[in-house]
């Protein structure tokens, strides 16, 4: 699986350039971790890979395919192979564990059977066993509602995990996590990113969590990339562009982009907002409405 964005650039219609020309490109099965302040576009960037944010400019590319460029039904296959977790979890509440699982494979069924969820034994036998390697083995009948913010975070992992994606995409999944339960979620991601020989890109604002779990460090600051390294790497300068600006020094400057791209505009800002198709897979991927959609001015 490779993971080819190019100069994506994202202004809300708020006119606030939250992403201004990111080059990355993901490859094999490493965990990426993107650290960077509040603000700086990290959350922007994960949605707009999936496009639960519309990207304003530039390209992405999922094994070639450019998900910029999908219509509606394009994009729900190729959502297929996006694996999201989310920092709320995303869960449906009043559902049970097993249940909520299986939602991951709602893009996988007929309509008829989702909306009957309905689900083939296969799917059960696979989930049952995720649920075992997630370590909820006995807990499949519970309401999520029931469950601590690290058992339902693992519920949110085995919900991606049973989709067989091609790649993990994880927002924040430890800011609601006391230290030693996000220790524990950080593990089973890089550890199930491993098994499933699968690269995870991880959101995270705990630089510590970042370096002691993370192969690649990518540090966000002001909607671009101010390093890109080995967390051996991140050294006090580093940090400090990171988190306060600044230029980098020609040593450590983030892996040069291999394009060079036209700025030409593949989505429109106006417009942007979720996309939420009548079927419900975005809510098979966990999605959440795009803060734009909420009725701010
Ligand atoms: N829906 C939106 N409408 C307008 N501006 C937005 C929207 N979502 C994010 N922004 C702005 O885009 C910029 C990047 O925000 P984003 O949430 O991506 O940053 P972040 O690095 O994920 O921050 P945090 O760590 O606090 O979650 C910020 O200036 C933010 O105010």
């Amino acid at each position: 699986m490779t993971l080819d964005v190019t100069d994506l650039r994202k202004t809300y219609p708020t006119g606030d350039e939250a992403l201004t020309g990111i080059d990355l490109s993901i490859d094999g099965s490493e965990t990426t971790a993107m650290i960077g302040p509040s603000g700086a576009g990290k959350s922007t960037f994960i949605r707009c890979v999936n496009r639960l944010t519309e990207p304003t400019a530039g390209s992405i590319e999922l094994d070639g395919t450019d998900l910029t460029a999908l219509g509606d039904d394009g994009l729900r296959e190729a959502r297929r192979d996006i694996g999201m977790i989310f920092q709320e979890y995303n869960l449906v509440e009043r559902l049970t564990v097993m249940e909520n699982v299986l939602t991951g494979r709602l893009g996988y069924v007929s309509g008829w059977q989702a909306f009957r969820r309905s689900f083939p034994p296969a799917d059960i036998e696979r989930a049952y066993e995720i649920l075992e390697r997630v370590g909820l083995g006995d807990m499949e009948n519970k309401r999520v509602d029931e469950l601590s913010g690290g058992q339902r975070q693992r519920v949110g992992i085995a919900r991606a995990v049973i989709q067989q994606p091609t790649i993990l995409l994880v927002d924040e999944p430890t800011s609601s996590l006391d230290p030693e339960t996000s220790n524990t979620v950080m593990r089973l991601l890089t550890e199930i990113a491993a098994e499933q020989d699968i690269p995870v890109l991880i959101n995270i604002h705990e630089v510590d969590l970042a370096t002691d779990y993370a192969d690649r460090i990518v540090g966000l600051h002001d909607g671009e990339i101010v390093f890109d390294g080995p967390p051996a790497d991140l050294q006090d300068g580093a940090l400090d562009r990171v988190y306060r600006g600044g230029d980098p020094p020609e040593s450590d400057a983030p892996r040069p982009a291999d394009a060079t791209a036209d700025g030409a505009s593949q989505g429109d800002a106006a417009s942007d907002g979720v996309r939420v198709p009548a079927d419900g897979v975005v809510s098979a991927n966990g999605g959440t409405p795009d803060r734009s959609a909420s009725g701010g001015p």
